[in-house]
């Protein structure tokens, strides 16, 4: 970014007041008689009622579209291990996008723990009060363990967004742009540089999309993992491969596609000249992506590029998952976001990219015309249709496959945040 860029995104976050969240009341207190509803003594009714069933906390207060946003900023984004303070601008702007985009409410909680225990203890003691949990930029392995355990210990939705919601779009962008080049997934050559809580997630998720594990290099800072290496953790562990290829510039040789979740300027304009025919680049590394997308289309014009910045065509973002995701899950009170509500979000984002642009898009991005291909694989955050078609596949496959505590809502579908509390 240009110093121009960098002092008003410092701007943006401070002025006219500091931070990009504020809390707003939804009930009128101007009067004697609004203090003693919303106060004492009118509010010990709720409390009782909540007190002899707790589901009643779904209709007294906040609790039902509400989401914590909860991190320990040891991965934050791809400026690493920052600690918690630091992650809280990330954590707050999760807020704004959960609140502009699916009209949930969310509080942003960084957490300071010795240990994945000790965070997973600090979450398991306030999770009641939450709708849903959003575990964002915790590093791999712990994020694992961390989000397995508050799973089972959570009666609520636990979703580690950085694993699912990153995969969930990036399967998506991937089975339109294999489409777009003429290749099929089962048989693409796959180049995952990164083997952390994003790279893992989206590979096993591609991989139950149909890619096939053989055809699949990950690398992380020591290079490939491949089958005789010792030391790897069992995660990294089972996308370990019988190869003699041991550098990224090994790997890259003839593959048809490459997914950056690592850090910046990893990839150089001599790898991406080595990949195949109509080759497919997910440099998703945020802020700056593995390689900047200008040299790889000046290197590769036959090249279809995704980033996971706003300001290039083709966001691979999971931006564009977990909004949608957890208002459905909400919606219906789903117990958990299971297999089968992530499929479902894929294939809606997947299937939205293929058909016309609304006029509102084209504007925000100042575009006469954006139509599926190369440039546009995937549709834009500030699709409103994202909210219908994604929270709908979301909120029946809960229902389909048992997870609902509720049934399909019927206010859906929703087309616009102003819908979410039905009439
Ligand atoms: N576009 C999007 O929607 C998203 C993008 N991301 C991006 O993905 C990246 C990883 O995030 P996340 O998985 O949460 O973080 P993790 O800390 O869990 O994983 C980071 C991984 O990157 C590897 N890595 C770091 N530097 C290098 C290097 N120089 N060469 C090779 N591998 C390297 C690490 O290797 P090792 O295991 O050896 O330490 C590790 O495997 C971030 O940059 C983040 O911004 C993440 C989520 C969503
Ligand atoms: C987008 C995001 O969640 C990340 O880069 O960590
Ligand atoms: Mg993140």
């Amino acid at each position: 970014m240009t110093d121009a860029k960098k002092q008003a995104a410092l701007d943006y976050h401070a002025k006219p007041i500091p931070g990009k969240l504020s809390v707003e009341l939804t009930k009128p207190t101007a009067t004697a008689r609004d203090l003693s509803l919303a106060y004492s003594p009118g509010v010990a009714e709720p409390v009782r009622e909540i007190a002899r069933d707790p589901e009643n906390a779904y209709r007294y207060t906040g609790k039902g579209n509400l989401v914590a946003v909860i991190s320990d900023g040891s991965a934050i984004l791809g400026l690493g291990n920052l600690g918690p303070l630091a992650s809280k601008p990330v954590m707050e702007g999760k807020g704004v996008l959960f609140k502009c985009f699916a009209g949930i409410n969310s509080v942003d909680i960084e957490v300071n723990a010795e240990s994945p225990q000790a965070f997973i203890d600090t979450v398991a003691r306030i999770a009641d009060t939450w709708g849903g949990i959003n575990l964002e930029d915790i590093k791999a392995p712990e994020c694992f363990e961390i989000e397995q355990a508050l799973i089972e210990q959570c009666s609520i939705p636990v979703f580690h967004d950085d694993q699912h919601g990153t995969a969930i779009v990036t399967a998506a962008g991937m089975l339109n742009a294999l489409d777009i080049a003429g290749k099929r997934l089962e048989d693409a050559r796959i180049v995952c540089l990164g083997a952390g809580a994003a790279a893992i997630a989206c590979m096993k998720l591609l991989i139950s999309c149909g890619a096939c594990s053989e055809n699949l290099v990950m690398l992380d800072r020591r290079g490939v993992i491949h089958a005789g290496r010792e030391g790897l953790n069992p995660y990294k562990a089972m996308f370990a491969v019988e190869t003699d290829k041991r550098t990224l510039d090994d790997a890259i040789d003839g593959a048809d596609v490459f997914i950056g979740l690592s850090g910046p300027n990893l990839m150089t304009a001599d790898h991406i000249r080595k990949m195949a025919p109509n080759p497919i680049v997910f440099a998703c590394t945020n802020p700056d992506p593995e390689i900047n997308p200008e040299l790889a289309r000046e290197t590769r014009p036959d090249v279809i590029m995704a980033t996971g910045r706003s300001d290039y065509p083709n966001q691979v973002n999971n931006v564009l998952g977990f909004p949608f995701i957890f208002r459905g899950a909400l919606d219906v009170r789903a117990t958990r976001i299971n297999e089968e509500m992530k499929v479902a979000a894929v294939h809606a984002l997947k299937d939205l990219a293929r058909e016309p642009v609304p006029q509102a898009v084209l504007d925000a991005y100042e575009l006469d015309h954006m139509t599926f291909g190369p440039e546009y694989i995937i549709p834009t955050p500030v699709d409103v249709r994202l909210l219908e078609r994604i929270t709908s596949a979301v909120a029946q496959a809960a229902v389909d496959s048992g997870v609902a505590r509720r049934p399909y809502p019927a206010h859906y579908p929703l087309k616009t945040v102003d819908d979410v509390y039905g009439s």
